[in-house]
């Protein structure tokens, strides 16, 4: 499997290409050459299968021939044994075909584990055969930070650099991340939004002197190796309803559309999904991109789903490639245009191609409570703010559907835990933190507070990384 940028003009990469460069050299994202199929019988034949065996056989094409496959086997199976339910990604019933697909499991919590405990091993797997170091940089809204630090703590081959956007994460999403006491793992707050901890990140892969000085290497969905594991339980949710013997719909709750794009890809290599739903909050740039054509970035409003906090929403261009027939100069354009005026229009085709497979709904704040009390009275199930926007955007479509005969999963995307004050606002009981995070209150807290400034921030990570040299 080789991959090529959705700007066209970087070299194409193999699935280590992939992984190693994160963002491709010509800012654009690197997605499959071709996308690999499976036929009904081999979607047919996964039904029974274990989690791990199913993501073997999901992802072992986009691995090839990178990774042999008792490495890679032993790799996922690693990966899967932290989570505490073995089938990773459960489902539970919520209404006469109405799903949750639970993706909390992990160590910390929230769906990013699914994908990023493979992604560290796989670090690891690439960087001893090659002899190597790298310095990790992300950005983080809430949960790709504490799980791309749980993956990455304590490994000898990795620094890893994690911006949140100060006082805009929950407290419990802050704490997992700052009180990780491991050499290697530096936290900074940046005094702005996650979309400008994003453009620092994009902006530090675009410096290629800065790129190739501290080897950086990106832990969020930009990164295609974060997309991959998370086509798997799309995959694993649909067998288990009877596909490919029948249509399955997904809801999602959406921010940077990098799970959702990791749906369009399961539909890409055969799954039968009827509906892909976008579920957002009142940071609604998808929701209006699909409705009206229009995108165009608006201010970031803090709300009590804080992970989907986002304007610049890095995973539509991956689906933008497709639209616009993997033109990679137009997409190249559009990028241009939209850094330039903060606005571009989907053309009329592409939108009428896009609105085939998916729809979108915005949820409010008062919605969002008003759905994890109803589902606490419904079922005496407590779900995060997150998982509350996916719900309420599922019931409507359900409500909306002629046809009700298509089992509709929605992705819990985050444990109750995470967001304890507004589920106790809704429901009067506060979910509790599971055991091994007990203490978390306790730990003390190390991170850098740095004003939204490419410049102060590249100088603290170079400064850092060669203090960390001096104590390793
Ligand atoms: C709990 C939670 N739900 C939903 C999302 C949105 O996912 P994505 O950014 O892949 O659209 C995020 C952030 O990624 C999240 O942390
Ligand atoms: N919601 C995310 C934002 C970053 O998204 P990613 O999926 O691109 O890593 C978070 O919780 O940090």
């Amino acid at each position: 499997m080789r991959y090529i940028s959705t700007r066209g003009s970087a070299e194409l990469v193999d699935f280590e290409g992939a992984l190693m460069t994160g963002l491709a050299r010509d800012g654009g994202l690197y997605v499959p050459e071709t996308w690999p199929t499976f036929s009904a019988d081999d979607l047919r034949a996964m039904r029974g299968l274990s989690y791990p065996e199913i993501a073997f056989r999901v992802m072992k094409p986009f691995v090839s021939p990178c990774i042999p496959d008792e490495d890679f086997k032993k790799i996922i199976d690693e990966s899967y044994a932290t989570f505490v339910d073995h089938s990773v990604a459960p489902l539970s019933q919520l209404g006469p075909n109405l799903w949750l697909m639970e993706l909390y499991h992990g160590p910390t919590l929230a769906f990013k584990d699914v994908a990023m405990q493979v992604l560290g091993r796989l670090y690891d797997y690439v960087l001893n055969k090659r002899d190597k170091r790298i310095t990790v940089v992300g950005a983080t809204s809430g949960d790709t930070g504490s799980a791309a630090i749980e993956a990455i703590r304590g490994r000898s081959r990795a620094s890893i650099f994690i911006m949140h956007p100060n006082n805009r994460t929950s407290e419990v999403q802050r704490r997992q991340m700052t009180t990780v006491d491991a050499n290697n793992v530096h936290n900074i707050a940046i005094e702005g939004t996650f979309d400008d901890c994003q453009n620092l990140l994009k902006a530090m892969f675009n410096d290629h002197d800065f790129r190739d000085e501290i080897k950086i290497s990106g832990v969020n969905s930009i990164n295609w190796a974060r997309i991959m594991p998370q086509m798997v339980y799309y995959v694993a949710a649909a067998v288990s309803l009877g596909a490919p013997d029948r249509t399955i719909n997904f809801t999602v709750p959406t921010g940077n559309f990098g799970d959702i794009f990791a749906g369009y890809a399961a539909k890409q290599i055969g799954l039968p999904i009827d509906k892909l739903v976008i579920a957002s909050n009142l940071n609604d740039i998808l929701t209006r991109v699909m409705n009206t054509g229009a995108h165009t970035l608006g201010e970031v409003h803090p709300t009590m789903s804080p992970s989907m906090d986002i304007q610049i929403s890095s995973n539509f261009e991956r689906l933008l490639f497709d639209l616009y027939d993997r033109d990679g100069k137009a997409i190249a354009d559009l990028m241009n245009q939209l850094t330039e005026t903060g606005t571009f229009t989907l053309g009329q085709a592409q939108r009428e191609k896009a609105l085939k497979l998916f729809t979108a709904q915005r949820v409010d704040e008062e919605q969002t409570l008003k759905t994890i009390e109803k589902v606490y009275q419904q079922s005496e199930k407590l779900i995060d703010p997150h998982t509350a926007v996916g719900v309420e955007a599922a019931w409507r479509e359900q409500d909306a559907a002629t046809d009700k005969s298509t089992p509709m999963v929605t992705l819990s995307t985050a444990h109750p835990a995470k967001f304890p004050d507004n589920v106790e606002k809704a429901t009067g009981t506060r979910p509790p933190l599971p055991q091994h995070m007990l203490d978390l209150y306790d730990r003390e807290e190390r991170f850098t507070v740095l004003p939204n400034d490419l410049e102060t921030v590249t100088t603290h990570i170079r400064k850092t990384l060669a203090a960390e040299s001096q104590t390793v």
